[in-house]
């Protein structure tokens, strides 16, 4: 029998990289890859060409622009054109060259802002979303939403996973463009090393967060791409195509800090900047219909972000250029 090939875009990112090391491992995965700098996905042409000339089996989409509530608050022309550009080549190329499945990563950012807590799949386009990051829910709406129209003109099996807020190794540790879980561990690492008195966190510290790992996120993409076409549909309803992946399990910012604080050896004082978002106020995923299906998250908070800390500890260098 031949190697099913998969393509995965965005192979060298946090996500990416996990879940090419998970298919690396497995017999019969013939893996397509290319870097950036090799096809910059924003571009039609270049990957139309790409596509036409690998034709993969099946193609898993997690190239992205991406980035913390700084960045998004700071670029938003940026999120949205390149995550438009990027699935909108990426899904339809795909899909010319004869793609029968692919895998879309969107985010828990497609809810609205007040969504009911937790948030349901079906809390979908029922509100206003966060300010900070709006440009790039309304691009993740949109991969969704061609998934789902692609599936019902042609007949393809275009499915989509709304990861929570992921940390792990491979993370972006810059000090304003990062997520807060990285961004935390190398301020509270600097901090304790250099014996600050101090560490400023922005916000209030009340926003709550769900955090999953690298690896359980990976674990899950492939969880779900693996699932034959009948277990797929029956979990999704009719133009509700996208599945939550989470631990189902949130916490504030402020007992981030103080986990933060712990593990990096910090015991100075932690303090609010409120001048900085706080984006949303809470954003916990109902993961119901995942764990109906039968995947849940396993590793514990407190080993993913050691684990977490001992990567960058390990890679700090090409953070301090
Ligand atoms: N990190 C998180 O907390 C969350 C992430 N997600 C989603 O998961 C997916 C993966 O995110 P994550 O791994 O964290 O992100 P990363 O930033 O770590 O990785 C993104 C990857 O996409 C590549 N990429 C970006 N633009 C282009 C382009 N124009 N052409 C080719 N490649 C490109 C990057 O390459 P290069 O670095 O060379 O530019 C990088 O390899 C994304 O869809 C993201 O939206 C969803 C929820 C939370
Ligand atoms: C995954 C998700 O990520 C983004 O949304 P977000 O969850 O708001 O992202 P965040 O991790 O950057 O912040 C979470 C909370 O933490 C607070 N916070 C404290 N101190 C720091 C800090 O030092 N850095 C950052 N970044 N935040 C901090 C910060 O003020 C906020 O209250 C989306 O834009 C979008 O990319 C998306 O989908």
């Amino acid at each position: 029998m031949s190697a099913v090939k998969v393509y995965v875009a965005g192979h060298r990112g946090m996500v990416g990289s996990a879940i090419a090391r998970r298919l690396a491992a497995r017999d019969g995965v013939e893996l397509v890859t290319r870097t950036h700098a090799e096809l910059d996905l924003t571009n039609q042409v270049a990957v139309r060409s790409f596509m036409a000339i690998e034709r993969p089996d099946v193609v898993i989409l997690a190239a992205a622009k991406v980035g913390g509530i700084h960045a998004n608050n700071t670029y938003p022309a940026e999120f949205i054109y390149e995550n438009l550009m990027i699935q909108g080549n990426v899904i339809h190329q795909a899909f010319e060259a004869g793609v029968r499945r692919l895998l879309f990563l969107g985010s828990s950012c497609i809810y609205p802002r007040a969504a009911t807590q937790p948030m349901r799949e079906d809390a979908l386009l029922t509100g206003v979303l966060e300010p900070t990051n709006e440009p790039y829910a309304i691009a993740k709406i949109a991969g969704i939403k061609q998934c789902e129209s692609y599936n019902r003109q042609y007949g393809v099996d275009y499915r989509s996973v709304m990861p929570t807020n992921l940390f792990g190794p491979g993370d972006n540790f810059h000090q304003k463009n990062s997520h807060v879980l990285p961004a935390l561990l190398r301020r509270f690492h600097d901090a304790a090393r250099a014996g600050d008195a101090e560490v400023v966190v922005w916000g209030s510290g009340a926003p709550r967060r769900e955090f999953l790992y690298v690896d359980d996120m990976a674990e899950a993409s492939l969880f779900v791409m693996d699932l034959p076409a009948a277990a797929y549909e029956a979990s999704t309803q009719p133009m509700l195509s996208h599945i939550n992946v989470g631990t189902g399990e949130d916490i504030s910012i402020a007992e981030l800090a103080q986990a933060v604080a712990r593990i990096t050896g910090f015991n100075g004082r932690i303090v609010y900047d409120s001048t900085k978002p706080d984006g949303t106020p809470r954003k916990l995923m109902d993961v119901s219909r995942l764990a109906a299906m039968g995947w849940q998250a396993r590793t514990p908070f407190e080993d993913a972000l050691q684990q977490t800390y001992r990567w960058f500890q390990e890679n700090e260098g090409r953070w301090r250029s």
